[in-house]
């Protein structure tokens, strides 16, 4: 996954050993290659785009092309080339692929041709993108290599999306929120500022989790003042200062422009407008979590049964980027969720206006793609004619929701209000007036205008229709003056226009036919006035074309001119079709409008998981919890501790559904916070900050970490991050090491969440040992997954209920996925015995093995052997045989020790390892 960014990194400019005594097409491409840092360059010559020796292998193997041997100066040199019409699927297939591409362009001199690049495609400047998804290209810089003293960010972030001109500015306080920025825009690629590049650290995170190409751009750019200047220029001052962030920011900011310019994107024009992420009014979700919960991709790595394919019923590729967007951003302001809330209540009670606007959006193009190609002066008049369409759409809209009295009360009104109608409107008039019904592809050819757009244009286009009538009337008239039969007029490449006579007639022809051809059964002939009408037609048609071409180009420059009235429109499009389609997937999916508030209540009833229950007869299951907050004032409202539900310890069999309820509960909470309604009879949620999840193992030895490691550090993420008003998902945490390691570890970090961290938890574990926590802490409760179990079969309920279980049916799980019988029945004779035994250690320890020490997971406590006989814990007791009995000494300075560590302020890794070593030194004991 990381290749890309490995290979950039490591690109350091090195010489070519082709490159020694080159000269003349191949010693021109190694100087050009010389002066560019791009990874491959692109010659042009002639009708080809070349590729000269290393880069000639490399396009080969990458592309399947074939290499040929060019020779010079009695060397030869591998050669590979594309024509110059085929080279953007060529030079996105190798963008994609992670490669800088230097496009150099041949151009005319006195003394023939020269060449120059005029592009660096770079993965975040690549404009020919097929792909829907935002492209996004990042600067990130650390705070400590700016002047900005005094600022609380220790990094800036920037994030631009060449395609449709998007532009943001971020900051992170340290490293874990500078990479959650990046993982929540997952750029293209990404630029280190110049302290960031050598934080071997926070570039081996980058490599791992972000599928980007690491570009080193010049130092300077990311100069503090130069950089700030820049994007002062760019999108003025007032604007910047509104954003109030720090130089950092504005550093990567600055960053970004630089790099766009110098590429030769040229699309800096269609970036108009810089926002700035506020990272307070997001919910945290890192990119463990996007995973754990299959936002985008299943963990298998397909779109299909992710969450986004699932509720996606978008109509137009920017309404389905800007639904993802949410997604993977939810908010945690309840104004805004409660408008979109509102329009999507309106929006599916209201089926047929939906309906409606639904087949309305269905003519909309991406305008904001369209008004970056206008920028870089790439669209031809078939992208001009989609902006025309796409701005009917509008007012279309608009009228809808006028006259649809549930959602002209919506915000939906607003929402169609917000861009600059007028603009929009008066751009539509001037495009219909002006493009052709059916244009071509190509912009140099004419008839790219209509009629009555410019009367010089007109008069030319008269002429010319004049001229190619009398053309196609010529036949006739000679047949007729001249009573021939088999008489056509046409025209080749070789011949021009000429008059074919059947070889029967040819005889016939009068004396003024000039011969030209003779065909096997024909005869081709010209005429002088048939030579003038031709060299008109030409002349004419040359005319016309550059005629229609400037004019074509003005009006390109009109609508590149108004890319921020486009992006606007897009923009408005896109969030009236996201908010069609949440309300499409409620409407038919029956979920409902969540009670949002600023609270820590969540009670779901009846709730569902929104992927699961699209192919399974789904068991709804009810969910109910409070945070600290609310416990604490049910404490202070009837003077006694609360019994509050802060941290569910879900328990049950195998394959009974406990991380199924559990992500349904995340998803349930994130589906409210991007505005949608959610799979449940009745929902009260209260908004969080963050949800964390450490679900299941991922296997990540590939990348030179334990999936232990990787479990230990996606939790010790966690402990870090979250806080009282944040989800927390845990799944079998510890699993992954020796059974009273891991215990140890999440009974600790147990403890931890539910007494410092004060997050709503919900923690599945086969530890039974754990469900014990609920009588020792006040807010911790048990929930179970019901099985059946009668005569040896076992029947999955799918139900959850109150309070623990304990058992675990994976020898039922093991024969249902046909073990052998041997094994399952070997199985459950092991399994009797090891619950025997048990029993024995319990009570003590059998009398060949003396038992020393007992970890009592009820009280929480080590405890001599004499009293661990499973019954209440008693530390007076403890106390008293500590005193009868005669203990080992060293086991006595464990307990010592362990008795001395406190709990509450240990942090929960050091108390891990702390555990460890005392659970180490009582066995050496
Ligand atoms: N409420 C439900 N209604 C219907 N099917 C469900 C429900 N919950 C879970 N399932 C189905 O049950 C199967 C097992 O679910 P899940 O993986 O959540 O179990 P689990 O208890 O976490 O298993 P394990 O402990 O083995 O990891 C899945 O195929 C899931 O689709």
């Amino acid at each position: 996954m990381d290749h890309r960014g490995t290979r950039r990194i490591l690109a350091v400019a090195e010489q070519s050993p082709y490159m020694t005594e080159a000269t003349g097409i191949v010693g021109e491409f190694f100087s050009l290659k010389e002066g560019t840092d791009a990874d491959l360059l692109a010659m042009q010559c002639g009708d080809f785009y070349e590729f000269f020796g290393e880069d000639a292998e490399t396009v080969s193997d990458e592309l399947d092309l074939k290499v040929s041997q060019k020779s010079s100066h009695g060397s030869s040199y591998p050669m590979a080339g594309v024509p110059v019409n085929d080279l953007t699927p060529y030079l996105k297939a190798l963008v994609e692929r992670g490669y800088r591409v230097a496009v150099a362009d041949q151009y005319e001199t006195d003394s023939g041709h020269a060449r120059e690049v005029v592009r660096v495609v770079t993965p975040g400047t690549l404009l020919e993108t097929t792909d829907a998804d935002a492209q996004y290209l990042a600067a990130i810089v650390d705070a400590s290599s700016s002047s900005s003293a005094g600022s609380a960010a220790g990094y800036g972030l920037a994030f631009a999306d060449v395609t449709t001109g998007r532009f943001l500015v971020a900051e992170g306080e340290d490293v874990d929120d500078a990479l959650t920025e990046l993982y929540r825009f997952d750029p293209v690629e990404v630029l280190p500022g110049p302290e960031t590049r050598t934080d071997d650290e926070l570039l081996t995170h980058v490599r791992e989790r972000v599928d980007a190409t690491l570009s080193l751009h010049e130092t300077e750019s990311f100069a503090p003042k130069r950089a700030t200047h820049a994007v002062r220029e760019h999108f003025g001052s007032e604007t910047v200062d509104r954003l109030a962030v720090g130089e950092a920011a504005l550093a990567a900011a600055g960053a970004i422009l630089a790099y766009v310019e110098e590429t030769g994107a040229g699309v800096l024009a269609s970036m108009t407008r810089i926002q700035s992420h506020q990272g307070d009014d997001h919910v945290t979700l890192d990119a463990t979590t996007q995973r754990n919960l299959e936002l985008t991709e299943t963990m298998q790595g397909d779109t299909d049964g992710s969450l986004f394919t699932t509720i996606d019923h978008t109509e137009t590729s920017a309404g389905g980027r800007l639904l993802k967007e949410w997604l993977q951003r939810p908010r945690r302001s309840l104004e805004t969720l409660e408008r979109r809330q509102e329009s999507v209540a309106a929006l599916s009670s209201a089926a047929l206006a939906r309906d409606q606007i639904q087949d309305t959006l269905d003519d909309a193009y991406d305008l904001a793609r369209l008004a970056s190609k206008a920028t870089h002066g790439s669209a031809d008049a078939r992208d001009l004619q989609a902006v025309q369409e796409t701005l009917a759409v509008l007012p279309a809209l608009a009228d809808t929701i006028a006259s649809t009295p549930e959602l002209a009360d919506a915000p939906l009104s607003d929402i169609v209000d917000q861009p600059d109608r007028e603009a929009a409107r008066e751009l539509h008039a001037t495009l219909e007036e002006a493009i052709a019904e059916d244009p071509p592809s190509t912009v140099t050819q004419g008839e790219l205008l209509q009629r009555g757009y410019d009367e010089e244009l007109d008069e030319v286009i008269d002429r010319h229709e004049e001229v190619k009538r009398w053309l196609e009337t010529l036949a006739d008239r000679e047949k007729q003056a001249h009573g021939l039969s088999h008489v056509s007029v046409d025209r080749n490449k070789t011949d021009g226009y000429y008059i074919q006579v059947g070889k029967s007639a040819a005889d016939g022809v009068p004396d003024h036919y000039e011969e030209i051809k003779t065909l096997k059964n024909s005869k081709r002939f010209t005429i002088d006035e048939l030579e003038e009408r031709e060299r008109e037609i030409l002349r004419l048609e040359e005319q016309r074309g550059e005629l229609e071409y400037e004019l074509f180009e003005e009006l390109r420059e009109e609508v590149a001119s108004r890319a921020e009235t486009l992006q606007d429109v897009g923009r408005t499009l896109a969030t009236v079709d996201a908010l069609s389609s949440l309300a499409t997937h409620a409407a038919e999916n029956r979920w409902i409008k969540p009670d949002l508030h600023a609270g820590n209540v969540l009670d779901i009833e009846q709730g569902r998981h929104p992927v699961v229950e699209q192919t399974t007869e789904f068991v709804p299951n009810d969910v109910r919890m409070d945070g600290a907050a609310t416990a604490a004032s049910q404490e202070r409202a009837d003077g006694r501790a609360s019994d509050g539900r802060g941290f569910l310890v879900v328990t049950g069999p195998n394959m009974s559904g406990k991380s199924t309820y559990m992500r349904q509960v995340a998803c349930i909470v994130l589906l409210a916070q991007i505005g949608s309604f959610v799979p449940a009879k009745a929902a009260e949620i209260g908004l969080v900050d963050g949800i964390f999840t450490r679900v299941g193992a991922l296997d990540e030895l590939a990348q030179g970490r334990s999936t232990f490691m990787v479990e230990m550090s996606e939790l010790s993420n966690i402990l870090h991050t979250a806080t009282e008003e944040s989800l927390v998902i845990l799944d079998e945490v510890g699993r992954g090491t020796a059974t009273y390691d891991g215990i140890s570890i999440a009974w600790a970090a147990t403890e931890y969440l539910h007494n410092e961290i004060q997050a709503k938890t919900l923690f599945a574990t086969h530890y039974h040992e754990l469900t014990g926590l609920a009588s020792r802490l006040p807010r911790v409760a048990n929930v179970h997954i019901a099985a059946d179990e009668r005569d040896g079969d076992v029947t999955f309920l799918r139900s959850v209920r109150d309070g623990p279980t304990d058992r675990s049916y994976g020898i039922h799980v093991a024969d249902l996925a046909g073990v052998p019988d041997p094994v399952v029945d070997r199985s459950r004779d092991v399994l009797e015995r090891l619950r025997e035994e048990k029993a024995i250690e319990a009570k003590g320890g059998s009398s060949s093995e003396p038992v020393q020490t007992v970890f009592d997971v009820s009280s929480g406590q080590f405890r001599g052997p004499a009293n661990a006989d499973g019954g209440e814990p008693d530390r007076q007791q403890a106390d008293k045989d500590e005193r009868d009995e005669p203990i080992d000494p060293d086991a006595k300075a464990v307990l010592e020790d362990l008795e001395s560590l406190d709990v509450n302020t240990t942090p929960p890794i050091e108390l891990m390892s702390k555990v460890q070593d005392l659970q180490r030194r009582l066995e050496d004991s």
